[in-house]
């Protein structure tokens, strides 16, 4: 037996496809060294597939959203979205005893310096990591300040590793810490952020009550965002 998916489900699961695939386009055209006419035919080619894509469109990326299975999701995140050819993407792991975790896999895409990665982008995975680890920790929040320490060069081609706990919290305000590192623990770049719960995803506050975070934006759809 076989178990459909909804309408709108396959088109999601053909987008994520279609985002790898232009990942790998992305990388080809990074280390491409084919000459200018094929460049230039390719370059037709893609003109054409543009067009396709743009002939039914929406306004924004996909949303925040929560999948069927009730799971809380954001298919156009820049960082993770896995319909977002932006994205790395990254693929989050987070502890049960707090702090999230993630495997990260840096290409040539990503270059600035020569063979390291370019600090805007280990800046961007911290960002991303540190975020959430305060989302897991039940406090969600937008960054108020992000603090960098490059400390060695960033390979790509390698397997990294990105880290992030929470390190104290205080009203709407929560710190996080974290790093990129190789596999064997050598810290890479690190980082220090602060988070805040903006006024709009406070709990109503009852009588004799502190006001507490909730785990994301307002719920569209009659639930908060799984942690
Ligand atoms: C994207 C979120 C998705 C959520 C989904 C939830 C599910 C989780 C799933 C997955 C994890 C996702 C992880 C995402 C990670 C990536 C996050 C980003 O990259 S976010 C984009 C970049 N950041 C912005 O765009 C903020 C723009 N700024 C603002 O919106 C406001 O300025 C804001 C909310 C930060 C503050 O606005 P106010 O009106 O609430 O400010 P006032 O009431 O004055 O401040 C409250 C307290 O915070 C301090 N504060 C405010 N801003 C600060 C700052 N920039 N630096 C230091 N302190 C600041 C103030 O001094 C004040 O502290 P005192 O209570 O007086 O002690």
């Amino acid at each position: 037996m076989t178990i459909e998916l909804a309408n709108g489900e396959a088109q999601l699961a053909a987008l994520a496809v279609l985002s790898q695939q232009t990942r790998e386009l992305m990388d080809a055209v990074v280390l491409t060294d084919v000459d200018e006419t094929e460049i230039a035919a390719v370059t037709a080619e893609l003109v054409a597939l543009t067009e396709r894509l743009r002939a039914v469109r929406r306004d924004t990326a996909l949303p925040h959203e929560f999948a069927p299975d009730g799971t809380f999701r954001h298919l156009g995140n820049a960082v993770t979205g896995a319909c977002n050819p932006h994205a790395l993407p990254l693929e989050v792991e987070r502890s049960p005893e707090g702090g999230s975790r993630a495997d990260v896999n840096f290409r040539p895409a990503h270059e600035g310096p020569p063979a390291g990665v370019h600090g805007g982008v280990s800046a961007m995975i911290l960002d991303h990591l540190l975020g959430d680890a305060v989302a897991a920790s039940g406090r969600g929040g937008v960054t108020g300040t992000l603090t960098i320490r490059y400390r060695q060069r960033v390979p790509y081609g390698e397997r990294v590793v990105a880290t992030a706990n929470v390190t104290r919290s205080e009203g709407r305000k929560t710190w996080a810490d974290g790093s990129i590192a190789l596999p064997d623990g050598t810290p890479l770049v690190e980082a220090t952020g602060l988070f805040v719960t903006p006024e709009m995803w406070m709990r109503p506050v009852e009588p004799g009550q502190q006001p507490a975070p909730v785990n994301g934006p307002p719920p569209t759809r009659g639930a908060t965002p799984a942690q």
